[in-house]
């Protein structure tokens, strides 16, 4: 697995823990966006399109499957909402472990969304680590992931 990861202003501080969190799990980071600092403000719509943009680019080019993409902001409401406008986009908002799990297994969800102001970095990073670890299920849930999408867009 590899990821793209984003935040706005009121996510950068729980991003900045959790792509430490992937360099100790040995998970590569391709690309950061958003601000270095909370006191650097984003617009955190602008954030999550350029990021699932990115995902979805690298998701079409060989071998690139293993891309997902991780954004916060201070819900993690706002950028899910934004991200799954992209089409093509599944972005999940969780804040228990089944449902990070679940969003992969079943929803084959590209994207995690956490909130700063909701989750412990601890809980958190359950979180990543339970998307990170639980596969799409396929079957059943391949055609109902299919189902999602306009007729004749590509998923
Ligand atoms: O939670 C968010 C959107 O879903 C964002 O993180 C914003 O930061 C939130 O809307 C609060 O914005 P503010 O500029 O920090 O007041």
């Amino acid at each position: 697995m590899r990821f793209h990861v984003g935040s706005d202003h009121g996510g950068v501080e729980l991003r900045k823990v959790l792509v430490a969190a992937l360099a100790e799990w040995e998970i590569p980071v391709l690309a950061e966006y958003g601000p270095a600092a909370p006191g650097e403000k984003a617009d955190y719509p602008n954030v999550a399109r350029e990021l699932a943009q990115a995902v979805l680019r690298d998701r079409g080019q060989g071998g690139g499957e293993d891309v997902f993409g991780l954004l916060v902001c201070g819900t993690g409401q706002g950028v899910a909402m934004t991200a799954n406008k992209v089409p093509g986009v599944r972005a999940g908002v969780v804040s228990d472990v089944f449902s990070a799990k679940m969003i992969r297994a079943h929803n084959d969800a590209q994207v995690l969304c956490l909130g700063e102001r909701v989750l412990g970095t601890e809980l958190a990073k359950q979180l990543l680590r339970a998307f990170i670890d639980a596969p799409f299920e396929g079957g059943r849930h391949a055609r109902r992931v299919g189902l999602m999408e306009p007729a004749g867009e590509e998923r």
